[in-house]
């Protein structure tokens, strides 16, 4: 069959005398187009083998517009042009032709244009294959491969380079706030070698701490199909904070291409690859990436299953010698080994030794009553009492009388004289649990004690001078309470000296195999059972589940898996199927916001009821007890605009 080439060319003659050219070659044509439009139309009613493109065309848009969109269907052009304007002729190459020829050419030079351009397009549809067949056989051997859930990343990533070059490379769940399976990056630093680069050592290069890496945005808002972004389009993206923008200031990076991998849960994975050439990617390595997708997306698979199974397997092998589970020197009980509970240790160990007032946030079932026994025992208190009262257990009467006592006849029913947690914790530690719930009459009382370090029993009239480290803990998102008038603003600022947040138990999955032992090992023991290991299947089911509630919810579960099973493993687990939306207490919102975002919020919503008043009586800065020039920095730092506050 003939060969079919659409000529675009808008200059009648030269069009027409190009047609008996190559018809009397023995070429077919498909059309004669004079604008890119009118070659669109003609590609899609017809493919060709071939286009002559001439550069300059009828309407605005250019023949090197045309041959970008050639190179996504992947049809051969040559360019035939009167021009050679050095700047037409870079942005011509720049597309890739398969040839160029210069007006005025000889019939011959068309013609070995044409039987060099068929020759080259053969090969590198081949190379293409090859390659790609290439890069689908490694995938499949880097699963069976011993080695680390990085090192197999890393092995993916060179696989990719090959393919679809790259001088920076995120790659994971959301790239580096790796809930289960580390997020990581790699940066090539030769021509084979790269450095891993993790949030530590991201925070190191970047001297950020690690906190205001966790709170900036992923790389990407998690693309559905792969995307690329070259030059300015990629700077223009990077306008806002986010990873991405920090990936692109430190490294130096100028173009983009994400890469999303369907997972079979459904859960967003990318390969975000960057480079520091402003062009590196084209619509042709999107085609490409996503012929390889599936096999991505089984190599992902796999070894995250390779993840879950190695987990359990280590775990039976550490209880099997040990009988137990191993936790941290100094957090004895607390179990888990994640980047997030590693990180909840520093902050804890920096801070427990002085006697700096600690507000530990997280959901329900965190283990925060846990962290403050932790911060009690790691600190020069630990000889005295750790004294617990949970604030939301009692009406507001009581909880006065149980933190600063009452003497006898204070009231009707106070028989006898009684010592409050205040006194009982004397140079010890008072661990006020959901303090969040505690009545604004009694918060303005527990302000006062903080300052004074004194207190008066209910009725009494004498002070008692109290020497106690505050602990307080709430699942509830303090700065809204404040913003809603629920809790004060001082009493906040004077427990919120030292925030440790503890991560939801679905952030740090990786920590469920180690706790799930943990847990059956107890309760195994507790019930005068001998059970030896949890089931694979029952591991799997666990770790991808959401954990509403947490530690303790774990904890239930395996209580009573414990109790039902029979033989010596856990082969079953009833995990409940309609999970409530995940989030701190009150049904909020799942994500909890940071601290900055709250103090936007806030900021926003007392201008708010201000209409937007600034300076004066009653204005935004009186009732947020600041300077009116400090608010007006602090919404120019939190970019709060006039027209947030209408
Ligand atoms: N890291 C951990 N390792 C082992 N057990 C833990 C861990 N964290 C919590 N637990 C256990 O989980 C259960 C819940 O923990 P804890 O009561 O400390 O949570 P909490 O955040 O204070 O909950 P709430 O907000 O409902 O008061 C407890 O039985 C605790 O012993």
């Amino acid at each position: 069959m003939k060969e079919q080439i659409l000529i675009v060319e808008d200059q009648f003659v030269e069009a027409e005398y190009l047609r008996l050219l190559l018809e009397q070659a023995g070429y077919g044509i498909t059309g004669i187009a004079r604008s890119v439009l009118q070659a669109q139309e003609m590609i899609r009613d017809k493919k060709p083998d071939f286009v002559l493109l001439d550069i300059f065309l009828k309407g605005k848009q250019t023949g090197i517009d045309l041959a970008k969109l050639l190179a996504v269907d992947n049809i051969p052009f040559v360019y035939l042009s009167a021009n050679s304007n050095e700047e037409v002729l870079n942005a011509a190459k720049a597309t890739q032709p398969y040839g160029f020829l210069v007006k005025p050419f000889r019939e011959k030079d068309l013609l070995v244009a044409l039987e060099i351009a068929r020759y080259r397009h053969a090969h590198s549809l081949e190379a293409r294959y090859r390659k790609e067949t290439e890069v689908r056989k490694l995938l499949k051997t880097i699963v069976s491969e011993t080695a680390t859930w990085t090192e197999k990343l890393l092995r993916i990533a060179t696989a990719l380079q090959s393919f679809i070059p790259f001088d920076f490379l995120a790659v994971g769940f959301d790239n580096i706030r790796d809930p289960f399976f580390k997020g990581r990056c790699f940066l090539r630093t030769g021509f084979d070698e790269y450095q891993m680069i993790g949030l530590h050592e991201l925070a190191t290069i970047t001297g950020k701490s690690m906190e205001v890496l966790m709170a900036l945005q992923p790389p990407n808002p998690v693309e559905e199909m792969a995307a690329f972004y070259n030059g300015v389009a990629f700077h223009n993206i990077c306008r806002q904070p986010s990873l991405r923008k920090l990936f692109a200031d430190t490294f130096q990076l100028h173009s983009h291409l994400e890469m999303p991998i369907k997972l079979m849960d459904r859960k967003p994975f990318s390969f975000c690859l960057f480079s520091r050439r402003p062009d590196a990617y084209t619509a042709e390595q999107v085609e490409q990436f996503e012929r390889i997708q599936f096999s991505l997306m089984q190599t992902i698979e796999n070894l995250m299953q390779e993840e879950i199974d190695e987990a359990a397997r280590s775990l039976q092998r550490e209880t099997k010698t040990t009988g137990r589970t191993k936790t941290e020197e100094g957090f004895e009980g607390i179990v888990g080994k994640s980047h997030l509970l590693l990180n909840v240790f520093d902050h804890i160990s920096q801070v427990a030794p002085t006697d700096t007032s600690v507000l530990i946030l997280g959901e329900s079932g965190t283990g925060k009553e846990k962290i403050a026994n932790c911060i009690h025992n790691l600190s020069s208190r630990k000889e005295k009492p750790f004294v617990k009262l949970n604030c939301a257990a009692l009406p507001a009467t009581l909880i006065e009388s149980e933190l600063f006592g009452h003497e006898k006849g204070a009231f009707t029913g106070a028989l006898d004289k009684r010592i409050g947690k205040f006194e009982r914790a004397d140079k010890g530690t008072l661990f006020l649990d959901e303090v969040g719930e505690m009545p604004l009459e009694l918060q303005v009382k527990l302000l006062r004690v903080l300052q004074e370090k004194e207190i008066e029993r209910v009725g009494g009239r004498d002070t008692i001078k109290v020497d106690v480290r505050i602990i307080a803990a709430t699942n509830k998102n303090l700065e809204k309470e404040v913003a809603e008038g629920r809790f004060r603003l001082d009493l906040y600022y004077r427990l919120n000296i030292f925030p440790v947040i503890l991560p939801a138990l679905r952030d740090r999955r990786e920590d469920i195999p180690a706790l799930a032992y943990y847990f059956m090992n107890q309760y195994s023991h507790k019930a005068g059972k001998k059970l030896s290991g949890i089931s694979e299947n029952v591991l799997r089911k666990m770790m991808a589940y959401n954990w509403p509630g947490n530690i303790r919810e774990l904890e239930h579960l395996i209580e009573r898996s414990v109790l039902l099973t029979k033989g010596t493993v856990i082969e079953d687990m009833l995990l409940p199927t309609v999970e409530k939306k995940s989030g701190i207490a009150d049904g909020e919102d799942a994500a909890m916001k940071t601290i900055v975002e709250n103090e936007r919020d806030y900021i926003i919503s007392v201008l708010k009821k201000c209409n937007g008043r600034i300076w004066g009586p009653g204005a935004a800065a009186e009732i947020l007890n600041i300077n009116p020039s400090t608010l007006k920095s602090k919404m120019k730092k939190l970019g709060i605009k006039k027209e947030y506050i209408k």
